[in-house]
């Protein structure tokens, strides 16, 4: 920002300027100069060494990045407008004391809030001089530039008038076919062999008959236009025309196709604009939607689809107490011998299995996975929806089922080891909450979570151990088969009373034959 201008700060690749009298003399008469096709230069920064031009900021970037930009769709009025906008800047620097630009091309042509195409970077010869000649230069940066400055020592350093004709020439194919100046040739070469761009540079300056020049097809264009870009890029510049001239003939070009006022274009322009703006938005908010979606879909894995949907609409989810629900841990005997005996990535491709395996029959049960931590799972039923006396049942059935699964379990890396689970559940009261502002985890909270844990670490590899109160509630259900497993130590706890669950009988009962 410069006195609350948005700037362009262009900085200049030298370690020491020589603020000679010639270099004064040239910046003032680039303050001078003003047209509305030319970016104000507004000064330069001396800080040494951070030394910068600072220049008028046109908010729709070059006429190159436009060109490029393939959802803009570019009608032959717009693009005469822009071609008459550079004729008009650029005729303006030749017949100013600067007398010719020395570097247009198309990135040196800028597009402002109103479709206006501004010259800028132009003058400053004795600034430029000073840039430092061991930078590597981008061949594909002197593409613009005419074959007889082209052979000379330093091309970047000289200029004439029918020098920027031929630049002027070759922004006009680049205008009239919308790719890059030789892009075509870079691509396929003439018999679909790559061209690099030094071999295009070297052959431009051969000055073969005819001379190396881009392409443009002959439909893309009207045969005067294209008189008129052969005459710009002749081998011998006192051929070219000048800008005078090519007003001219451009005006004999453009005639009829374009007798709208300034007004008429300029709603033309922002109307077309508007549109591909219309059509970008659309086809932005088109992958916006899928992303969300796929970011629901991810938090609704994290975390329980009330909590997710409650989050979404940026509302607080209060803690809730639950009466009764049941917690299930389980943990895989000999994982950690298993894991040091392993490489990481078999360790992760079995954990990938596990977990495939363990989630897909979590899939069949009202129960919601809280939390896996390495082999160990925590599971819970009754929560956050309450479902009666049934997540005691749901969560039985799922060790049951959980057995069998793990016991079909192969691990890829020791076909020959078999699993053993170790199951513990417990029935009682809890909260559960959202907790964590950035990463939100919906956790449980109280004694049911750690007597849980306990009975999983007192258990034993392959059973299930169940707690007194779960007992009791799957006894109302009258079909699974438990055994005891006497008074077992709980630590903090004292002795408490468990059970071995052994399955359930799932011969069906016999339904009443109704009349
Ligand atoms: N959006 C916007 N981009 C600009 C403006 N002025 C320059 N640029 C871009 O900034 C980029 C860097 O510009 P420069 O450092 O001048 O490089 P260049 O124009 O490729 O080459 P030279 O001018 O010969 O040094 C180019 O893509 C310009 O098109 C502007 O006013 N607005
Ligand atoms: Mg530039």
């Amino acid at each position: 920002m410069y006195k609350g201008n948005k700037v362009v700060v262009k900085p200049l690749r030298v370690s020491k300027l020589n603020l000679s009298r010639q270099v004064m003399v040239e910046l003032k008469q680039v303050r001078e100069l003003t047209h509305e096709n030319l970016v104000r230069f507004i000064g330069m920064c001396v800080d040494e060494p951070n030394y910068a031009l600072l220049t008028e900021h046109c908010i729709r970037g070059s006429l190159r990045d436009m060109l490029e930009k393939d959802a803009m769709n570019i009608d032959w009025t717009f693009r005469y407008s822009m071609v008459n906008d550079i004729l008009e800047g650029m005729k303006y620097i030749h017949d100013s004391s600067l007398e010719f630009h020395g570097r247009l091309k198309s990135t040196n042509c800028v597009i402002d809030g109103r479709f206006m195409v501004k010259i800028t970077d132009y003058g400053l010869k004795y600034v430029h001089e000073q840039i430092d000649l061991d930078t590597e230069i981008n061949p594909r940066s002197l593409f613009w530039m005419a074959p007889e400055h082209l052979r000379e020592p330093f091309p970047t350093k000289t200029g004439s008038k029918k020098g920027d004709i031929y630049s002027f020439a070759i922004i006009l194919q680049e205008i009239i076919t919308r790719s890059g100046p030789f892009r075509l040739e870079e691509r396929h070469g003439t018999n679909k062999v790559v061209i690099e761009p030094e071999e295009i540079l070297n052959r431009v300056k051969m000055g073969t008959t005819p001379p190396y020049r881009p392409e443009i097809a002959n439909d893309e264009c009207s045969a005067e236009l294209m008189d008129l870009v052969r005459a710009c890029w002749s081998e011998l510049p006192g051929c070219r025309p000048s800008f005078a001239d090519i007003k001219v003939q451009f005006k004999k070009i453009t005639k009829g196709a374009s007798n709208q006022n300034f007004l008429d274009n300029l709603l033309a322009r922002m109307e077309q604009y508007a549109n591909n703006l219309e059509q970008l938005v659309e086809e932005k908010s088109k992958s916006l939607i899928e992303e969300k979606k796929k970011t629901d879909e991810l938090l609704c894995q994290l975390l329980p689809r009330f909590v997710a949907e409650e989050l979404k609409k940026g509302n607080h989810v209060r803690p809730e107490a639950f009466e009764c629900v049941t917690i299930f841990f389980s943990d895989i005997v000999g994982f950690t011998a298993l894991s040091a005996e392993s490489t990481p990535m078999e360790v992760v491709d079995f954990l990938n299995d596990l977990y495939t395996c363990f989630d897909s029959t979590i899939e069949n049960y009202d129960v919601y996975k809280v939390e896996t931590i390495g082999d160990a799972y925590m599971v819970v039923s009754g929560l956050p929806v309450k479902n009666g006396n049934e997540h005691a049942r749901e969560i039985a059935r799922l060790s049951l089922d959980l057995l069998v699964a793990i016991g079909n379990f192969k691990i890829r890396h020791r076909p020959e080891r078999k699993l053993k689970l170790r199951i513990g559940i417990h029935s009682g009261p809890c909260v559960a909450g959202v907790v964590g502002l950035r990463m939100p985890r919906y956790c449980l909270f109280g004694d049911t979570v750690n007597t849980a844990s306990r009975m999983e670490s007192n258990g034993e590899a392959l059973k299930i151990h169940v707690s007194h109160e779960t007992k009791t509630i799957l006894d109302i259900f009258g079909k699974f088969r438990l055994s005891a497993r006497g008074d077992i130590e709980l630590k903090g706890k004292g002795f408490m009373r468990t059970y071995w669950l052994e399955g359930e009988d799932t011969t069906p009962q016999k339904e009443p034959i109704s009349e």
